[in-house]
């Protein structure tokens, strides 16, 4: 399989290489030149595969560059009930009865590895498969993140110790919940480089953008990716949507719904991704917090980005984005993979000017590809964590809490509908207290992480002032070998 850039650039080569590159060299994200298709048989046929060997049967297509019983190896050693902490890797849990229709309401749980969040889904992943291919080119890699706070443990949990990796994080300073600063600042290890950003996840990630804009320096410093702008993070992500399809054991064919907390668009369009390749998906429901910009989209056709002064500060902080990045992949796909079209549209992006698709084919194509919307505020997620817990007894995190409330919304007569749950409710318990009245469980070795040492640097948002970080602290390692 071949990959090529949504703004037009050719031959980005393969799986591999844009594993290591992360962005396209002309700032367009990879996507495959085509994408593979599965019929309902076939899909059926893999009820009760493992989760690895699942993982193996989605992924395979799109990876021609890795040997079959390597890639296979590598996805085993990666979904071990070990690191998931229960053999189904995802367990899919009803929220109340199924109905005598076959609907119902179902959360799949995705967030019982490493880092408590659903980053550790494709993270782990990652975390083999660049140590396996860079061992194989005998090469190093220099991964500059953005996160808003899930990404970035996620990430240096599976990169620990690596020793061709070092890890680059930028956090929006002062806006994680402190679990999740605890988390990232309480890793001393020398291939871990925290920097909290002055500014929002937005110019964390307009940053890693403009290091990876510049070809001399991301070739002279093996410069690459663990954001969703990554293809293989994407690609690992939509193999959860199989899964959990499967597990509802339905008819072939038949359709189910999901409904997906989002910031930055990942998820949500690995869910996309795996719709196109023929999983029966009805809707795909795109759940925003205050910062609506995907829900403003879906519901009214014009797409504006936020300026980052007022992306606003709420309690499902990992969602505060106002600039989502794989917004870029899926409008490419509703073109028809029209590059040019794309490219033009990022750059009114980039000149802050919205993508209007109102009265156009294009919004005809939206419309037919499953995805609607809904927002939520802080009052509704209060009140959807509190009765979730009264109905179901299920604690639930803000995030996830905002996936349910607006997957109700959009609940049909005999379809399921499956509710990402994309972090447990530890990492942000300031609101699940205020929830509910009480502090929810956290994993035995998370107990008073908030009083570790941290480590983390303090940068202005200036890319000059990143770049020469970076260079900095490679040099001081060099020094010290
Ligand atoms: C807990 C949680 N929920 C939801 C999201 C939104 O997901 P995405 O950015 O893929 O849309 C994030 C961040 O990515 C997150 O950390
Ligand atoms: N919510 C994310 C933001 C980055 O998302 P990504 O999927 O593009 O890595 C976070 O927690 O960091």
């Amino acid at each position: 399989m071949k990959y090529v850039s949504t703004r037009g650039m050719q031959d980005l080569g393969s799986f591999s290489d844009v594993l290591l590159s992360g962005l396209a060299p002309d700032g367009g994200l990879a996507m495959p030149e085509s994408i593979p298709t599965f019929t309902p048989a076939q899909i059926g046929a893999w009820r009760g595969l493992s989760y690895a060997d699942l993982a193996f049967e989605v992924m395979r297509p799109f990876i021609s560059d890795i040997p079959e019983d390597d890639l296979r190896r590598l996805l085993r050693a990666t979904y071990t009930e070990e690191a998931f902490h229960s053999e189904a890797i995802t367990p899919l849990t009803p929220l109340g009865d199924a109905g005598p229709d076959g609907g119902g309401l179902f959360l799949l749980e995705l967030s019982n590895g490493p880092s408590l969040a659903f980053k550790d889904m494709a993270m782990q992943f990652l975390g083999q498969v660049f140590e396996y291919v860079l061992e194989r080119r005998d090469e190093h890699l220099n991964i500059l993140g953005a996160t808003s706070g899930d990404t970035g443990s996620a990430a240096e949990y599976a990169m620990l110790g690596k020793a061709r990796v070092n890890v680059f994080m930028l956090s929006p300073h002062g806006r994680m919940s402190a679990f999740q600063q605890a988390q990232m600042f309480s890793l001393h290890d020398d291939n871990i480089f925290n920097i909290a950003l002055e500014g929002v996840f937005d110019d964390c990630q307009d940053l890693v953008k403009a290091v990876n804009a510049d070809a001399e320096f991301k070739a002279r410093y093996d410069i690459g990716a663990v954001n969703s702008i990554n293809w293989a993070r994407v690609l690992a992500q939509a193999v959860y949507y199989f899964r959990a399809y499967l597990t509802l054991n339905l008819p072939d064919g038949q359709e189910a719904d999901f409904s997906v907390p989002s910031g930055n668009f990942g998820n949500v369009f690995a869910g996309y991704l795996a719709r196109s390749m023929g999983l029966p998906v009805g809707q795909l429901i795109v759940a925003t917090n205050e910062n609506d910009v995907l829900n403003d989209f879906f519901t009214g056709g014009v797409y504006h980005v936020r300026p980052a002064e007022q992306v606003a500060m709420t309690s499902s902080p990992s969602m505060d984005i106002g600039k989502a990045s794989n917004f870029e992949r899926y409008l490419y796909l509703i073109t028809g993979s029209d590059a040019p079209q794309t490219h033009g549209w990022w750059q009114d992006v980039g000149e802050g000017r919205p993508v209007d698709l109102r009265g156009t084919p294009h919004w005809d194509a939206v419309q037919a590809s499953g995805l609607k919307s809904g927002r939520s505020t802080h009052t509704d997620r209060l009140n959807t964590i509190r009765r979730v817990d009264r109905e179901h007894g299920r604690l639930i995190d803000p995030h996830t809490a905002d996936g349910v409330l607006i997957g109700e919304r959009y609940q049909r007569p005999g379809v399921p509908m499956i509710c990402l749950e994309t972090a447990l409710p530890a990492k942000f318990e300031e609101t699940v207290q205020e929830a509910v009245g009480r502090l929810p469980e956290r994993p035995a070795r998370f107990e008073g992480i908030e009083g570790a040492p941290k480590r983390f640097e303090v940068l202005p948002n200036d890319v000059q002032t990143l770049k020469d970080f970076i260079t900095a602290k490679l040099a001081g390692k060099l020094a010290t070998i």
